[in-house]
């Protein structure tokens, strides 16, 4: 595979457009249900204690109420208002508890459900084929594990806590109110349809406002995360302006929306206290007539003001959390459609699976006829044939993009046939297990992934059934020991990610030692020693001469000398194998193979006999 399409920021669709969603609110709550199911006890318990707190906080207005009606306006004082002003703070104290267990016990069960659709989402990534990977931005996928799981987790610990909370104290509010004055009670319900006009107004917009803002957030991230792994080709063609020009545009996006968004908040919110001061005023107003009028008393007249002051809290709250409701639809569609995506690459059906002990396996490799392209209307490969005898040595070669690392991808499952198929001692290997598969398959790239971990791990891939001594053993074995001795920890020592303390050849014997751990049965090497100088390459030739014995290995080379000794050289060209046969015999025929040898020779990039 060239490293060079790897390495360039690739021009992919994010996993989901965010201003073409219509998230859907009934399939939003399907999926946050099922996943809050296993806690519907610590639910109950959340409303439980939400009654309580309310209830103490309402209770509050109306000790203060009978303070003045029943002793401050008859003159009277002493103990009684001593107790009123204790029992106000006690019910203060339960109010405090309550509303306390209430805020850790939804924290837990959201964070807990957070955590649970993290890992599925992460799981059911990590199982996609690689033609997912191919069309979807890794930035957007990092943006789906991360922002909006954490979009989600604001449901239960926002959304969900004022439905609960808020709705409770709007009843409650909404009772107490009516069972002080009737009449000022339904005047403060006609304002309730202007909130809801208002309300109706705004929500679109804001939904608006906010899709645009997370999908200029993702981009920005696919943006950030693309040049990140790239860098190193951004520097070496001084594409830094370039691509700086590029960020600030996204940036300058992003900034743009954000601001929309919260502007719009803004004005939304502010939008609520007019209404509400404006509520205010016209209680006050007819009120205080009542009060004046003697048919109403002071106390009751300050309790409904206090009423009428925490009626538009929990209103605003629900409102806004209606928008953040909103946010969880967008979050929920995006991480559904994720979820929902099929590999393309399947386990087969229960009927049809044939599993392979990697212990039976003879490793005899037969392409029937395959036709593959990444496209459909592209084939890459054109109804190839080819039998690979169990522990036979294949050398690769041929012109760039002939379709020899297609052929690879194929045998590991990367991707499907279109047409044809490919079998393991006879068994299409669509009918055996993945897990099987990868444990007979096993394939060193040319740029070898190494996890930030220590040289134990990384050979034993964090297997702990693979002992230390085991791993020391297989480096022994493929001669990466001294190397490792050399490292300042030796077996201890510590790689960052991809491995970047070791040179090319350092990274390539360590995916040679995994090999000799895991011992698949056949052996693939993705132009193993392209990157590797002469001294290196001897290294990892010896190594790959030890750990192909009593394998069946397909070596994919540029250079001649690593596949020259091969048992059988395969000359592949658009897609087909036009040439087959030994080093000699191909030498013999003058076919492609010797013109590529005496071109080779000639040019001096490598050392190959006469
Ligand atoms: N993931 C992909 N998506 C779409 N097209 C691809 C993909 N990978 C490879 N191709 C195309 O398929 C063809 C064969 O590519 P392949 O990597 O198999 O060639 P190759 O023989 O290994 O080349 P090289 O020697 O340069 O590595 C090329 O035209 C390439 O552009």
């Amino acid at each position: 595979m060239t490293n060079l399409n790897k390495e360039l920021p690739a021009q992919k669709e994010p996993v989901s457009k965010p201003h073409e969603e219509k998230p859907s609110t009934s399939s939003t709550l399907k999926l946050l249900l099922g996943y809050a199911k296993p806690h519907r006890l610590t639910f109950v318990g959340v409303a439980f204690c939400a009654l309580l707190g309310i209830s103490a906080e309402l209770l509050q207005p109306l000790i203060v109420q009978i303070a003045i009606d029943d002793h401050l306006v008859k003159g009277e004082g002493g103990g009684a208002l001593i107790k009123l002003g204790l029992l106000y703070l006690g019910i203060a104290v339960v109010s405090f508890v309550f509303t306390y267990l209430q805020n850790n016990l939804l924290q837990y069960a959201g964070q807990s459900i957070i955590a649970r659709i993290r890992k599925d989402l992460f799981g059911h990534i990590s199982k996609m084929s690689m033609s997912f990977f191919d069309r979807t931005h890794s930035g957007s996928l990092v943006t789906n594990v991360s922002n909006d799981t954490e979009t989600i987790s604001q449901f239960f610990t926002q959304v969900l806590l004022s439905l609960v909370r808020d709705g409770m104290m709007l009843v409650l509010i909404i009772a107490l109110m009516f069972s002080l004055d009737v009449e000022l009670a339904a005047f403060s319900m006609l304002i309730l349809p202007v909130i809801f006009i208002v309300a109706a107004l705004f929500r679109s917009y804001l939904r608006s406002t906010y899709q645009q803002a997370r999908s200029r957030l993702s981009r920005l991230i696919a943006f950030t995360a693309e040049n990140l792994s790239g860098m190193g080709l951004i520097q070496s063609f001084r594409q830094e302006e370039e691509q700086l020009g590029r960020f600030t545009e996204q940036n300058r996006n992003y900034w743009t929306a954000n601001l929309r968004q919260i502007r719009s908040n803004v004005l939304f919110n502010r939008t609520f206290d007019i209404l509400g001061n404006a509520a205010l005023v016209l209680m006050v107003w007819l009120g205080g007539r009542a009060v004046l009028g003697q048919s109403m008393e002071v106390g009751v007249l300050y309790a409904f003001v206090s009423y009428i002051r925490q009626f538009f809290q929990p209103i605003n709250q629900i409102t806004m959390q209606w928008n953040t409701f909103q946010s969880t639809t967008v979050a929920v569609e995006r991480i559904q459609r994720v979820l929902e995506t099929k590999s393309d690459v399947r386990e087969p059906d229960s009927g049809q699976t044939v599993p392979l002990d990697p212990r039976d396996v003879r490793g005899e490799v037969n392409f029937r006829d395959v036709t593959f392209g990444y496209r459909a209307d592209r084939p890459v490969l054109k109804r190839l044939n080819l039998n690979i005898r169990p522990g036979e040595m294949i050398g690769v070669v041929g012109t760039t993009g002939a379709g020899k690392s297609t052929l690879i991808s194929l045998l590991n499952r990367f991707y499907d046939v279109n047409e044809g198929s490919i079998e393991i001692d006879g068994t299409d290997i669509r009918r055996i297990p993945q897990s099987d598969l990868h444990a007979v398959v096993g394939l060193i790239q040319q740029d070898p992934y190494l996890f930030a971990g220590s040289i134990v791990d990384n050979v034993r891939l964090f297997r702990e059934d693979v002992t230390r001594e085991q791993v020391i053993e297989a480096c022994r074995f493929v001669g990466a020991h001294p190397m490792v001795l050399r490292l300042q920890n030796g077996y201890d020592t510590h790689l960052s990610e991809r491995g970047s303390g070791l040179s090319a050849g350092e990274r390539q014997l360590i995916s040679f030692a995994r090999i000799v751990v895991f011992r698949p049965k056949i052996l693939i090497l993705d132009e193993a020693t392209a990157n590797l100088d002469s001294e290196t390459e001897k290294l990892v030739q010896e190594a790959l001469t030890s750990v192909s014995q009593g394998r069946t290995t397909i070596v994919i080379a540029h250079r001649l000398s690593t596949i020259m000794h091969a048992d059988r050289i395969l000359v592949m060209q658009e897609g087909e194998v036009t040439e087959q046969g030994t080093h000699a015999q191909l030498l013999a025929s003058g076919g492609h193979y010797a013109e590529l040898y005496r071109h080779a020779r000639q040019s001096g990039r490598e050392r190959l006999p006469g």
